[in-house]
């Protein structure tokens, strides 16, 4: 970090004398907000970084709060999402391929673009600000690039742009909708061709990407109920899942509550609620002791199943590949009958014959685009191949291990059907189990389709895009 990025920004002072007529010119004052903004959508394009942990930590080291902390969250969060419109519009407006604008520069025009585009902030200000901090970063050529291709931009709105440059939504439905929700093409089609739709529900299912999630937190079983929960934190039971409670938005920092710091709760999406006790719920013949979770760092299934099988006399054995993230699953299920193995869950080297197993299995996270706001244009299409791999081979390793007449539950994040169906669908070519209609295992849960599986959606449910099959052994 330069020393002059950790500056504190000098603020517009009236009592200060004329300017002197010579000597070296004052920088221009820096908006604090916008300047955070900036470093943010700088760390995403040049570390890889997250915004979203990027961000508050910035915050808090300028110690930036109120509104100008919300300013540069928006500002950041919104650049992160927008950046293939705000490119496609910048593209409009530069005589030259993007990729041979200076990294810095474009961080700038992102910044300005964003908020001519999508924010109600005046153009003088949106300009002016991005000008100076194009000055301070870049060099006066710079940024007077930076102005006249802002001028350009702002020459139209966000809905003039689009029909520019959008493709025609009637001949081509998911180009233009993918330009029109600040999505790649490719997650576009990956997410209409596993709703069966280019239309509406597409286009809902895509702007839920921008929507900021509630925050939901699980109530463990057999410590407190989800009513209780719900009263201490101020919150709302969750409308599918016995053990969830829905927090008010911006109702700070749930891990300071003090549920969450007695363990009584953790905080855990109802998504990932429902598909774990979707497990637990298909009717078994025979003993049911003994559960596996193939994938459990940081552990937060494998606390609810924990808490399950500690009530209804059941083990869990919980398998996680990298070191620290089990050492999180053994903090997370302390004193709930869980052991953790540090292991490959394609060759765990457990004793095969376990009643429910769960896969959790690694995925491209496409389901939870909402919770990244710059992962959307970081994933690839070649990450899913290498996954999906991945997934088949893990479930083939879970069905190897659960007894006849046992069940798997395979899980992603994902909606995308080369991870989803595709996975079973290999799967079950090899004749070793059935699969169940497993929308059975989620009652009380609206608009799950024709099954056999179950596919959440953001738009539908408020949950994350999770994916959740039942198989039984032969
Ligand atoms: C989707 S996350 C699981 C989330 C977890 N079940 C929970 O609810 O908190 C997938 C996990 O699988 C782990 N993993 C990746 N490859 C693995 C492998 N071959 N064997 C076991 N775990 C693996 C990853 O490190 C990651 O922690």
């Amino acid at each position: 970090m330069s020393p002059q990025r950790e500056r504190r920004p000098s603020r517009p002072d009236r009592d200060r004398p004329a300017p002197r007529k010579q000597g070296p010119r004052r920088p221009p004052a820096e908006d604090p907000a916008r300047r955070v903004a900036l470093d943010v959508v700088r760390a995403v394009r040049q570390r890889d970084a997250y915004a979203n942990l990027v961000l508050p930590e910035l915050l808090r080291r300028r110690r930036i709060t109120g509104r100008d902390a919300a300013l540069a969250t928006e500002l950041a969060y919104g650049c992160a999402r927008a950046q293939g419109l705000l490119d496609e519009v910048i593209g409009a407006c530069v005589d030259r391929p993007l990729s041979s604008v200076d990294g810095a520069v474009l961080d700038c025009l992102r910044l300005g673009a964003y908020q001519l585009l999508r924010t109600r902030i005046p153009e003088h200000a949106a300009v002016a600000a991005t000008v100076d901090l194009a000055r301070a970063d870049a060099g006066s050529p710079a940024s007077g690039f930076v102005n006249a291709v802002l001028r350009k931009v702002s020459q139209k709105d966000e809905q003039g742009w689009l029909a520019e440059l959008a493709p025609d939504r009637d001949a081509d439905p998911i180009g233009h909708l993918a330009l029109r929700t600040a999505h790649p093409r490719w997650v576009a089609r990956a997410f209409a061709e596993a709703l069966g739709d280019k239309g509406e529900d597409l286009q809902a299912a895509l702007e839920a990407d921008d929507a900021r999630p509630a925050v939901h937190l699980l109530a463990r079983p057999g410590e407190i109920s989800a009513e209780e929960l719900a009263a201490i934190t101020g919150g709302d039971v969750a409308p599918y899942s016995p053990y969830g409670v829905r927090l008010p938005a911006g109702g700070g920092d749930p891990a300071d509550s003090e549920p969450i710091r007695e363990k009584l709760a953790a905080v855990q999406d109802e998504g990932s609620q429902l598909c774990a006790l979707a497990l637990t719920r298909v009717p078994l013949d025979g003993p049911d002791e003994r559960w596996l979770d193939l994938c459990a760092g940081p552990g937060g299934k494998a606390v609810l199943l924990g808490a399950l099988g500690a009530i209804s006399g059941a083990r869990l054995d919980a398998v996680e590949r990298a070191p620290h993230r089990a050492r999180l699953v053994e903090e997370a299920t302390e004193g709930l009958p869980v052991t953790v193995h540090v292991a490959d869950g394609r060759e765990p080297e457990l004793e095969p014959g376990f009643d429910r197993v769960l896969v959790d299995a690694p995925c491209s996270g496409l389901g939870a685009l909402r919770r990244r706001p710059e992962a959307r244009w970081r994933r690839q299409p070649s990450d899913v191949a290498e996954l999906t791999k991945l997934q088949g081979e893990l479930l083939a390793s879970s069905l190897g291990l659960v007894r006849p007449g046992g069940v798997v539950a395979y899980v992603v994040c994902s909606p995308h059907l080369a991870e989803t169906e595709g996975v079973i669908a290999q799967a079950l070519r090899r004749g070793d189990a059935d699969a169940l209609d497993t929308r059975e295992s989620f009652p009380g849960v609206p608009a799950l389709g024709d099954g056999p599986f179950v596919q959440l959606w953001p738009h539908r449910h408020g949950t994350d895009a999770m994916f959740c099959a039942l198989l039984r052994r032969r």
